[in-house]
């Protein structure tokens, strides 16, 4: 991403968790799936609440860091699927449930979609180049917008929009 996005998207925490519930009604159509695997850090919030709904008690990560604040660097694949949990998708991945909190670029959904490209890919919230990588989600921003996440945010004073 080039510009700092221009518009904010808050997410608060009953907002989030009501946000995971609804992908996890859709998701409970899809499945049943052998395990999870959350897209660190952001897909460890959904995935702990998607686990819950959807009784699953596998959970793997995929460890990838690319932001610096809201600017996107090189991907970083500090940890891959275990062994165990890539057995259970039979190597493809069919079977897995990839969880993360949201799709932007789609460039972390693409290198994860590599790794198992039969899995099913679920993500809260999507931006528009980012939306065909993922089969299930729940809220699109336009592109222009940065999604604000309870855990990277505090409630502060706001000026009044007319000043
Ligand atoms: O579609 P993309 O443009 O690739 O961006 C989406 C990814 O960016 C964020 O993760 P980040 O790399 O910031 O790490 P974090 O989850 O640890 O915050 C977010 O949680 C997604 O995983
Ligand atoms: O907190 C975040 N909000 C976003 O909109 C976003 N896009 C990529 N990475 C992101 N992190
Ligand atoms: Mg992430």
């Amino acid at each position: 991403m080039t510009a700092p996005p221009e518009k904010a998207f808050p997410v608060s925490w009953d907002q989030f968790h009501r946000d995971c519930r609804a992908l996890t009604w859709r998701l409970n159509e899809v499945g049943p799936f052998h395990a999870i695997i959350a897209i660190t850090r952001g897909g460890l919030v959904p995935a702990a609440i998607v686990a819950r709904e959807l009784g699953i008690r596998i959970i793997d990560t995929v460890c990838i860091a690319s932001y610096d604040h809201t600017r996107q660097g090189d991907l970083n694949v500090l940890k891959g699927v275990s062994t165990e949990v890539a057995k259970l998708g039979g190597g493809s991945g069919k079977g897995l449930l990839i969880v993360d909190d949201l799709v932007d670029t789609g460039k972390t959904g693409r290198l994860v979609r590599s790794m198992m490209p039969d899995a099913h890919f679920a993500a809260v919230y999507a931006k528009p180049q980012g939306k065909p990588l993922v089969d299930t989600f729940i809220t699109e921003v336009s592109q222009d917008t940065w999604i604000h996440f309870p855990w990277d945010t505090a409630l502060s004073f706001q000026p009044p929009i007319r000043p």
